[in-house]
């Protein structure tokens, strides 16, 4: 993370949830229906269910209506594909068969969805004791002998169809629940999930929005193909004769057909047909719906960036809806009151062998509405940390080790507490507090357009209409100077700059009006052209807002040319503290002087202060 001196700056916060869930659906919904075999597996499966649905009057006979005057009988006009040996009508059979195959089938998929898919959001985004309890209990089902089971189950609860697929589907639900896991574990610690979170979503919406989206895909292919294994399992149990042989299912007739077989072969060739085509159209609609998406995403990737026609946009401008803003307490710099205050804070995280290694110890500052804090420090000095600890944004491993913070008066973190304090955190986040992150791209969640990430927490946060959240995000994008607001508020996270990017987080940062802003080496990513600009649009905004803002920089260029306070960390203690023309002038600390004087000399900081370190230590 290396800055340039002259550059760097703020950046304002993250962005959040999109709209456009709706527009992935039609899109692959459109690519679907022009893969020839996505349609050839729609009409067939289309086709099954409207025969299926209307089986009462399309089938000219009751299922299980015999004539027994009838029996084995070939085709006619009467009965068109014949009759079996009891002189059933083999298509009214067929029909009415399709029927319960394929609802027992949905049934079985539904109890494994129902069961594997909300367990795995769980266990994924949540982890800890539900997914150790949740690993246990999907062992224990994995390890059953499924076959045995059923057998057992269809002893104890007689031949139901429907009791078979239930239990069939929570057998079959640690798939769901395996795949659901693993895609979440994936994107539990992406940026953009701690984004929405800092943004003020609570996690509900965000397992909802970003999580689920993440795993539907491939839900829906894996439900095709479990449809089509349920029918599998289920004809097949029917075919060992046991089903229950009162009800016309694609496996009771394959059964009775097989008794026949060498009298009349077409009682077993139907239902196999039956069955044979329906798992057929449910693996090529998986394949299809899979081709769909993953053809979206290269589609996706090809794309150029957007931007250059323009729209301008009313809606109310955050520097005067400010003024409507909830009263904040007033907070006077020099007074005990201050926005955030931290105090003796120290974090840790438990090693191997029992001890804490603290990587933040010891360390007092404060903010106050209307300026800007630098947190300088090398890397690995624990600047993040500290912002971390101020956003609740901790890994679930730290530990607060010592101190307080307070935020506005109010205990974030008491004295005593080993944790941070989530449930007053969470209702500060996204409202009070917001975050400019180091990693622009990476903090908007790429299956939502921008406009969605930005209203979504708007309508959420200041509780005001989808409309005018719309005519919000237009006009904050305008106000951190994107040109065409409108095909920016339209377009997809890839499909804009890094520096766009930014610009975007830092409208998402000022859409509710924080009475704080976390910056975190806002501009490290971005190239050194737009640097200065996003720096300036930070102090720009902090002026007009007149918001309490901290800076995360590992360049003292940053801070002279921003801040009006500092506080310099090394090996994540404090080694000074005041305000920046003070430091500048009189730098007290041998590693604050080594910070500036790589930064006057132009060198790298990070490499100089490895050595700067040592030399202090000495
Ligand atoms: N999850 C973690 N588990 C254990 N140690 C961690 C963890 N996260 C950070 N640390 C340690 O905490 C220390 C401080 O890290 P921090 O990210 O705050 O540094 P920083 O000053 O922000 O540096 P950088 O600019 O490189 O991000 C580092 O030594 C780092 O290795």
């Amino acid at each position: 993370m290396t800055e340039s001196v002259n550059t760097s700056a703020l950046t304002p916060a993250p962005g959040t949830p999109g709209q456009s869930g709706t527009v992935v659906r039609s899109t692959v919904l459109k690519r679907l229906f022009k893969n020839p075999l996505g349609i050839v597996a729609i009409v067939i499966l289309l086709g099954i269910a409207l025969l299926a649905a209307f089986a009462d009057v399309l089938a000219p006979f009751e299922e299980n209506y015999a004539n027994i005057a009838k029996t084995l009988a070939s085709p006619d006009s009467v009965n068109i594909l014949g009759t079996d040996s009891a002189g059933r009508d083999i298509w009214s059979r067929l029909l009415f068969g399709a029927r319960l195959t394929l609802l027992s089938a949905l049934l079985c998929a539904g109890v494994a969805v129902a069961i594997g898919l909300p367990a795995g959001l769980i266990a994924g985004y949540y982890a800890g004791r539900f997914e150790a309890v949740s690993n246990w209990v999907v062992s224990i089902l994995m390890s059953l002998p499924g076959l045995i089971v059923l057998l057992t189950i269809r002893a104890a609860f007689g031949p139901s169809v429907w009791v078979s697929m239930i239990a069939f589907g929570v057998l079959i639900s640690p798939a769901y629940f395996r795949l659901t896991r693993t895609a979440v574990q994936s994107v539990r610690n992406e940026l953009y999930v701690d984004a929405a979170r800092v943004s003020g979503l609570s996690d509900r919406s965000i397992i909802v929005r970003h999580i689920f989206s993440v795993v539907r895909a491939p839900v829906i292919i894996q439900t095709a193909a479990i449809a089509g294994v349920a029918i599998a399992i289920q004809s097949g149990l029917e075919f060992l004769g046991l089903g229950d042989p009162s009800k016309a299912t694609w496996g009771v007739m394959l059964s009775e057909g097989f008794k026949n077989v060498y009298l009349k072969p077409e009682l077993l060739f139907w239902p196999s047909f039956a069955m044979s085509l329906t798992i057929g159209a449910l693996v090529l609609l998986g394949n299809a719906i899979r081709d769909a998406m993953e053809d979206g995403e290269k589609i996706k990737h090809r794309k150029k960036p957007a931007d250059k026609a323009a729209t301008a946009t009313s809606g109310p401008s955050p520097t005067v809806t400010r003024a409507s803003r909830k009263a904040v307490a007033a907070v006077e710099s020099g007074t005990e009151h201050h926005l955030v205050k931290v105090t003796n804070l120290g974090v840790g995280y438990p090693q191997a062998d029992g001890s804490i290694k603290k990587v933040v110890d010891d360390v007092s500052f404060h903010v106050d509405r209307g300026e800007i804090l630098g947190i300088v420090g090398e890397s690995g000095s624990g600047k993040s940390q500290t912002a971390f600890s101020i956003l609740g944004l901790l890994p679930d491993t730290a530990r607060i080790v010592g101190g307080a913070i307070q935020f506005d008066g109010d205990y974030t973190v008491a004295p005593g507490d080993d944790t941070v304090n989530q449930d007053r955190l969470s209702k500060l986040r996204g409202k009070r507090i917001s975050y400019i992150p180091q990693e622009p791209m990476s903090n908007l969640d790429p299956a939502f357009t921008i406009g969605y990430q930005l209203v979504t927490p708007m309508v959420r946060v200041l509780g005001i209409s989808k409309a005018e959240a719309t005519n919000r995000a237009m006009k904050l994008l305008s106000d951190v100077g994107i040109t065409y607001p409108d095909r920016t508020f339209k377009a997809y996270p890839h499909e804009v700059s890094g520096g766009m990017a930014q610009r975007v987080l830092i409208a998402g940062a000022i859409s509710c009006e924080p009475d704080l802003i976390i910056a975190d080496e806002p501009t490290t990513a971005l190239d050194v052209t737009v640097q200065a600009d996003v720096l300036d649009l930070i102090r720009d905004l902090q002026k007009r807002l007149g918001v309490g803002v901290i800076l995360v920089t590992h360049n003292f260029g940053v801070v002279a040319d921003l801040c009006d306070r500092v506080v310099v960390m090394q090996n994540g203690r404090l080694v000074e503290e005041g305000p920046v023309r003070e430091i500048l002038r009189n730098p007290a600390d041998p590693y604050t002087q080594k910070l500036l004087g790589s930064m006057l000399e132009g060198k790298e900081p990070m490499t100089m202060l490895v050595a700067a370190g040592t030399e202090a230590a000495q």
